[in-house]
């Protein structure tokens, strides 16, 4: 500035194009710094590849349900393996029974097989892996005329077939078979190659070139175990998974936004059993902001009600089986969690051309009352089972009357989304004991802890939540608290716990009116001023309540975590803890209005850049601010 002096204060100033460029050309040509998370080291570039620290315990959580998986692979497979072990001991009995019969072959006690025999056994064909049992008893009656170690045995004996069982020849289970479908800078990848012993593979694949050659770099940087198991791929994943149908044991689906493009071609390329892991970002889509938009992407309504976070899981749980079903295969959730500014799930594929006809009994329409957020499900299947024969029917309904029994206001209604569980509780408690054994491998120890521990207490076979603060500001009362809440709950014949998905959250079997009883009956003892007018919570207060509530506190109702000490809730590390701009955009004015100032400076300094200084809103920053609010 012209006739400035050092010591006068300067005023904050546009960004021109100048500056802009000069930031990129800095970005360009600034020294790569190495960050570590985990086990794994990444070069860290300016903006050029896509890198969110928020996501730390993203990759946690991933790394501990891939061990959760890995180890249950193994499980299966040995059970597995006993049953054929088993099945080969009933055939060689019987295949000796016939010898004693023909009088002219001996054998050994099929009891006695050992895994080292097996090994020397000879290979199978896999048509037989596929065959269902009843077509694996007829190979019982098939005659002899191959000679093996002085014992006759044809092609096809029931003795050859499950002898030469690959399974038989390979008691480990196979090392899995990973696909990071739009892994960025390779991060997430090298975490799962280096950190999870039972991975023997990853294919780390990005549509961007720049993102594929900074995961090359990063796989040299991490030496010869990144080297030997991972490969970095060029691609747009979607193709990529069409032609790799069920090849990989684990997909990994982290998109910038909604995962919805990439869904259909991922339950295809993963293997009978096999894991996706599924992020999605576009809260602000799912929680209902946009609910046509949320329709478009993933064919469901959300709603706009406390527990949208839930909801938003469950509409992703439902999209996943949707796009499963049309090619025979159904989905078998392990564990479902909202985080922070996003979803993320964690669901087994399985193929099964009758199971499926289950799908609509595992769904839900979720009417809700636009006065006092009452909400009730609306099945969109069932199962009637009659004189021992199995019927699928449609849903019977409507569940409720158009106008609520509790305030009289009309109804929306979202969905259909997944009600069945969303976790596998088995999974959550192994996960917890497998985390706390190995806190110091999990960087986000702390947070993975204290969700799995939410998690852990949630009431697994109800879908949503209800917020007791919801509950009193439309009565305009004082909440009770959750102690006494729930305690009354329990005391009235039902369960409840708390919800992973918010703090204040409350998941119960307790129907909507007993609730609201309940709330009259709080309100009786601690009453509250008459404001006037037809307000939802005048109309609720003007019906007597039809229970007596006890609000004497009981054991039963507390969380056991909480009593314990035990975090559920923790804050997070740092401000600006949320999603970041996508990878090669410039960050600036733009990126100050949606992320503010502190972020994309922090931004820039940790990556040794000048700071950016804040601009005035345009018309399109204000939209980003409003954009990024409706996110949070
Ligand atoms: C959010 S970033 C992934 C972050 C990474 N998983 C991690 O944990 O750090 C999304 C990545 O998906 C890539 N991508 C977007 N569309 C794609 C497509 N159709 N095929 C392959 N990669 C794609 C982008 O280039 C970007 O690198
Ligand atoms: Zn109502």
């Amino acid at each position: 500035m012209a006739g400035a002096t050092e010591d006068m204060p300067r005023k904050p100033h546009r960004v021109g194009k100048k500056k802009e460029a000069a930031a990129r050309d800095y970005a360009n040509t600034a020294e790569p710094t190495i960050l570590r998370e985990g086990e794994a080291d990444i070069l860290i570039h300016g903006n050029d590849v896509f890198y969110n620290k928020a996501q730390i315990v993203n990759r946690d959580l991933s790394i501990a349900v891939l061990r959760a998986f890995a180890a249950k692979r193994q499980q299966e497979h040995e059970s597995l393996l006993t049953k054929k072990v088993a099945s080969y001991g009933n055939r060689k009995e019987s295949s000796r029974q016939n010898e004693r019969c023909n009088g002219d072959l001996e054998t050994e006690n099929p009891s006695t097989i050992s895994p080292s025999e097996t090994n020397n056994l000879e290979h199978l064909s896999s048509e037989h892996e596929a065959l269902p049992p009843e077509e694996d008893l007829s190979l019982e009656t098939v005659a002899e005329d191959v000679e093996t170690s002085g014992v006759q045995i044809t092609k096809e004996s029931p003795i050859t077939a499950v002898v030469n069982d690959p399974l038989l020849e390979n008691p480990e289970a196979k090392p899995l078979h990973v696909l990071e479908a739009l892994a960025a800078s390779g991060l997430r990848a090298l975490r799962y190659a280096k950190e999870v012993a039972e991975v023997g593979s990853v294919v780390a694949c990005d549509n961007d070139k720049v993102a594929v050659e900074a995961c090359e770099r990063n796989i040299r940087l991490n030496g010869k175990l990144a080297m030997a198991k991972l490969t970095a791929h060029h691609a747009d994943s979607r193709i990529y998974m069409l032609s790799h149908e069920k090849e990989f044991d684990v997909v990994d689906l982290d998109p910038y936004g909604s995962p919805s493009v990439f869904l259909d071609s991922a339950v295809q390329s993963i293997t009978e059993g096999g894991l996706l892991m599924c992020t999605a970002t576009d809260m602000a889509v799912l929680c209902g902001n946009n609910g046509e938009v949320c329709y478009s992407k993933y064919g469901a309504y959300p709603l706009r009600g406390k527990y949208c976070h839930e909801m938003a899981l469950r509409i992703l749980l439902a999209s996943i089986e949707s796009h499963a079903n049309r090619y025979k295969r159904y989905i078998v959730p392990v564990l479902s969690l909202s985080v922070d500014f996003y979803v993320r799930v964690f669901v087994r594929i399985y193929t099964s051309a009758s199971t499926i006809k289950e799908t609509p009994s595992k769904l839900s329409y979720v009417y809700q009352c636009v006065g006092c957020d009452s909400f009730h499900l609306q099945p969109v299947g069932r199962i009637a089972s009659r004189q021992g024969s199995v019927r699928y029917l449609p849903g019977t309904g409507p569940v409720i009357s158009p106008d609520c029994k509790q305030c009289g206001k009309h109804h929306n209604m979202g969905g259909p989304m997944w009600s069945a569980p969303i976790h596998n509780s088995e999974w959550i408690a192994s996960m917890l004991s497998s985390v706390s054994s190995m806190k110091m491998r999990y960087p986000a120890f702390g947070k993975v802890h204290s969700i799995l521990t939410a998690v852990s207490e949630e009431i697994i076979d109800i879908p949503l939540y209800i917020s007791l603060h919801s509950m009193s500001a439309t009565l305009k009362c004082t909440p009770p608290s959750s102690a006494l809440f729930r305690s009354a709950v329990v005391n009235a014949g039902y369960r409840i716990s708390g919800s992973h998905a918010n703090p204040l959250g409350l998941k119960t079997d307790a129907p909507m009116e007993v609730l609201w009883d309940i709330m009259r009956c709080w309100v009786k003892d601690h009453p509250v001023k008459d404001h006037g007018g037809e307000t939802s919570g005048r109309v609720i207060l003007s019906k007597p309540p039809e229970i007596e509530a006890n609000f004497k506190k009981v054991p039963a109702a507390m969380s056991r975590a909480l009593a314990a000490g035990v975090a559920r809730f923790l804050p997070n590390p740092e401000e600006f803890w949320g999603p970041k701009p996508r990878a090669g955009r410039h960050l600036s004015s733009k990126h100050i209005a949606s992320h503010g100032a502190e972020f994309v400076n922090g931004t820039l300094r940790a990556e040794g850049r000048p700071p950016i200084e804040e601009t005035n809103d345009s018309a399109e920053e204000g939209n980003e601010v409003k954009r990024q609010k409706l996110n949070d």
